[in-house]
């Protein structure tokens, strides 16, 4: 008896109750999500099929490598780089080459660390030719799979379905709501990392005034920019808040990083991890065999197993990755108790923002002083503004792409975006909303969304949209439990039991109240809905600073001077 029999057996039986007219609100809850049955509705085959794609979806993203890099590409007349050459791998030419490189950590760090635009459009491309553009036809049928199971469980498309864990309707208008009062700082912020980019690789590589091509920001889908801190740091030479020196100096290991975040944790008086986290989690790459390093935190549903999956690295970047892992195994540790059916994240937004809130005092320069992660800190204004200059080119360099990621694939899921017009509408998403290019010509032969994890992983992305504008309200609440006075930037809610307190009560509920009632437990019923005034507060100063700087750049850009889309 295979799994899906199990549960159309449990949900056959479930949808014969008249649930609906049911008087106790949590019982009408439970059978409001026992009745979704999710893609086990499918027929069998089809359900094999689907979950077929899947996994080879997965196993191409996880297993695609490129080629070393190589200078001596040849040089077509016009003085651009024969990529087809790179891709020829014959041996006359002597380019061609065996792939080698995999995604982590060589071509993360690689994407973070070379400042060649040359090297860096090849690995841009590359990536993109290997993870990507194999899938392109295996998702197009993935989705008519997916929305098919969808219309057996009531929804309109697959789109419909993942909206509805968010529970409220118009959750589509109230995201593009959020992201157009967010947008004006992002732009200013944009606009400042171009003049930067601009001055160091010159105006014939960036548009002054266009679009900044995706390959140049240090990461590989340009969602977050903090690996170019140290060509668009506001004040260099002063307080630099990237201790990845000062953990490796000091003899960091991954497990040292593991017990730093676990340590603020319980200093909240939130839960410890258990016995079985530190004896089956995988915290570093092993050397024997391959695994997906995609970072990950799994729940057993037993009350006890509890794990992370993670290739760590010793850098900042991985620590805060590390608290943020850590959130999700504490929001599992927290809703242990409630009935199955109600163990997970109010929404999930809330899940992926427990541990970035925690990462938001441990990141201050401040707490990295008292845990003797940063020498002398000393609180000028050029200190703050280079700490909110290194925070927004994490929390709001990444909106644009937490917001476009699900806009992309709910107009492919809803039909709106089809096999003809699939790779172009990410592009003018990717043009429109985020005002970054790509460094070489796209066509309808690519599949650039596919050389994101989340699109053959088939995860939702809204989430962490939805994740870093409500982590700023659970940050501004917890500061003020925690009796912080001062700007909200600079708050640092360590060892504050009040905070810990507060966080315990929302978080302990799990899915058992809509997220809206957990936001009212939040704030004392100030508010139960989704609100950008705490993001936007903790970055005035930096939006006051850009805009001062900003005076006679064009604010935004002209779409004209991105790469002409060729569509063939
Ligand atoms: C069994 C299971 O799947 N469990 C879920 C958790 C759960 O549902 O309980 C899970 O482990 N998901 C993995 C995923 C990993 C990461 C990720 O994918 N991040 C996004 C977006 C982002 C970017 C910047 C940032 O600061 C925070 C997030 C990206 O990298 O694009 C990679 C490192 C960070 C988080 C995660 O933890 O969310
Ligand atoms: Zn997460």
């Amino acid at each position: 008896m295979i799994w899906s029999d199990f549960h159309r057996t449990k949900w056959n039986e479930a949808t014969n109750f008249a649930w609906k007219n049911f008087t106790t609100p949590t019982v009408r809850r439970m059978f409001s999500f026992l009745t979704v049955l999710g893609k086990a509705a499918l027929p069998r085959d089809k359900l094999k099929e689907l979950t077929g794609l899947l996994q080879e979806m997965k196993t191409t993203y996880s297993v695609a490598k490129i080629c070393r890099y190589d200078a001596r590409l040849r040089r077509l007349p016009s003085g651009d780089y024969d990529y087809d050459a790179e891709f020829e791998a014959d041996d006359d030419n002597q380019i061609g080459c065996i792939p080698t490189l995999p995604l982590e950590p060589h071509l993360t760090q690689m994407m973070a660390n070379s400042r060649d635009p040359d090297e860096l459009r090849y690995l841009w491309r590359a990536w993109r030719e290997a993870a990507g553009k194999p899938i392109r036809q295996k998702y197009l049928r993935f989705v008519e799979l997916s929305n098919e199971a969808a219309r057996l469980n009531g929804f309109s498309d697959a789109g419909e379905y993942w909206r509805s864990d968010y529970e409220i309707d118009g959750f589509r208008e109230e995201v593009e709501e959020l992201w157009q009062k967010l947008s004006p700082l992002y732009q200013q912020l944009h606009a400042y990392v171009r003049a930067k980019l601009v001055e160091k690789y010159g105006e014939e590589v960036v548009p002054r005034r266009g679009p900044i091509p995706a390959h140049l920001l240090g990461n590989m889908w340009a969602q977050t920019w903090t690996n170019v801190l140290d060509m668009t740091i506001p004040y260099p030479g002063r307080t630099s808040v990237d201790v990845t020196n000062a953990l490796r100096i000091q003899g960091y290991s991954p497990l040292a990083m593991f017990r730093l975040a676990e340590e603020f944790f319980t200093s909240l008086g939130l839960e410890p991890m258990p016995q079985t986290f530190w004896q089956r989690s995988m915290i570093q790459k092993p050397t024997d065999r391959e695994v997906v390093c995609h970072a990950s935190a799994w729940d057993f549903c037993n009350g006890r197993d509890y794990r992370i999956k993670q290739c760590t690295e010793v850098t900042m970047e991985h620590l805060v990755t590390t608290h943020h892992e850590m959130g999700h195994i504490q929001y599992d540790l927290l809703y242990r108790n409630q009935p199955f059916i109600f163990r997970d994240g109010a929404n999930p937004g809330f899940h992926e923002a427990v541990g970035d809130v925690l990462a938001l005092s441990a990141s201050t320069p401040r707490h990295l002083q008292s845990v003797g992660l940063l020498g002398n800190v000393d609180d000028s204004y050029e200190t703050d503004i280079n700490f909110l200059f290194a925070m927004a080119l994490d929390k709001i360099a990444f909106l644009p792409f937490g917001y476009l990621m699900d806009q992309w694939r709910w107009e492919v899921f809803s039909g709106d975006t089809t096999s003809s017009n699939l790779n172009n509408r990410w592009w003018e998403l990717r043009l429109g909303v985020q005002g970054v290019s790509p460094p070489v010509p796209r066509t309808e032969e690519d599949f650039d969304p596919g050389a994101k994890f989340h699109v053959p992983a088939n995860v939702p992305y809204v989430r962490y949209f939805v994740s870093f504008v409500v982590q700023f309200q659970f940050h501004a609440e917890l500061c003020k439990a925690a009796g912080h006075e001062g700007p909200l930037h600079r708050c640092d809610i360590y060892r504050s039991v009040k905070a810990g307190r507060l966080l315990r009560n929302v978080l302990s509920l799990g899915k058992s109240r809509p997220w809206t009632e957990a936001l009212s437990v939040l704030t004392s019923g100030r508010t139960n809905k989704l609100d950008v005034e705490p993001i936007l507060e903790y970055f005035g100063p930096l939006r006051t600073w850009l805009e001062s700087q900003n005076r006679g750049e064009l604010i935004g850009w002209r779409e004209n001077e991105a790469i002409v889309l060729q569509v063939t």
